[in-house]
């Protein structure tokens, strides 16, 4: 079998534009833009890129970006200052502080100050509890996005074998709890997990967000299995080079030669995380204003 590949880049430039036909209708209803805030502590290169994307892309979709670029020694003290002054900014619907921050600064902490009507990247105590709950609330990118590939591609996932391999706060436990929800039997493996191949092979659903270069083997992939790869690793440079390749934590070529479905790395999981951003900034704008969404827009 050699499966099809899952466009994320196609399907994050479709997102987009739904966002920003709604960010216009937004505008008119509100008399203002949705506004989304990112905040980036130091110079992590791969961060800058990411941020970068994130405010030109927000602005492309008819919203309006505050970006906050703070230096590498900024103390806890400032940075939950700067969370406070965005948390009462009536412009600004969303707030997003890039990770990871440097290590001296506290991350759960920042985190938990901002205000859950604006935490667009759901990782608020209080997000995560309504999605462990159930309940509607704002849900992290990189696992919604997952999950819109998931279901675009095979719609219903009711009784499927999912395993999630990573627990991570931002992708592994929260993809958990979406699948879940979604009415798969779900399975969560990480480093402790004995046999991780035996565990791989009876999913239907393979979620790889590990951050360790093509650890997932293609002999371990159930056939016709749906694997989305979520890892963004670069390889050393190759002689001659200066850039390393970026591979995920599936090994692509073997996996495709099994699978139904793969995502590839780049153009796959990763422009997702974006779109959906920029979709939760939205749906926050409305909620914010008070203003109605059909959310099947989106
Ligand atoms: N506060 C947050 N921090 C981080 C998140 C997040 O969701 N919230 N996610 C990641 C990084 N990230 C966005 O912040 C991100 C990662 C990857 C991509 C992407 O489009 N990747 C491309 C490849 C890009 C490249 O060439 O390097 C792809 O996979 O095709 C976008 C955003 C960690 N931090």
């Amino acid at each position: 079998m050699t499966a099809s590949v899952i466009d994320g880049k196609a399907f994050a430039a479709g997102l987009r534009a739904r966002v920003a036909d709604q960010a216009a209708r937004f505008e008119q209803a509100a008399g203002r833009k949705a506004g989304l805030a990112v905040v980036l502590v130091g110079e992590d290169p791969a961060s800058q890129v990411y941020v970068a994307s994130k405010a030109k892309q927000t602005a492309e979709c008819g919203m309006a970006s505050f970006e906050h670029r703070l230096p590498e020694d900024t103390t806890q003290a400032d940075l939950l200052a700067l969370v406070d002054a965005l948390n009462a900014n009536p412009a600004v619907d969303g707030i997003l502080v890039q990770l990871p921050l440097p290590r001296h600064l506290d991350e759960q902490q920042v985190v938990a100050r901002i205000d859950p009507d604006k935490d667009v990247d759901g990782l608020t105590p209080l997000s995560s509890g309504r999605l462990a709950l159930g309940q509607p609330g704002l849900v992290p990118c990189t696992p919604l996005g997952s999950l819109m590939l998931l279901k675009d591609r095979l719609g219903d996932l009711s009784g499927l074998d999912a395993v999630v391999i990573g627990r991570s706060i931002l992708v592994g436990k929260p993809m958990a709890q979406l699948l879940l929800a979604e009415n798969c039997t779900v399975t969560v493996a990480h480093s402790r997990t004995r046999d991780l191949a035996e565990v791989v092979r009876r999913a239907d659903i393979v979620v790889a967000a590990v951050g360790r270069p093509e650890m997932i083997k293609g002999s371990w992939i159930k056939p016709g299995a749906t694997v989305i790869d979520v890892g963004i690793n670069r390889l050393p440079p190759e002689e001659g080079k200066t850039k390393g390749r970026l591979v995920g934590d599936v090994a692509y070529a073997e996996a495709a030669e099994v699978a139904g479905a793969i995502t590839p790395v780049p153009g796959g999981v990763g422009p997702m995380t974006i779109a959906v951003l920029l979709r939760n900034a939205l749906v926050a704008a409305h909620r914010n204003a008070g203003v109605a969404l059909d959310d099947k827009a989106l």
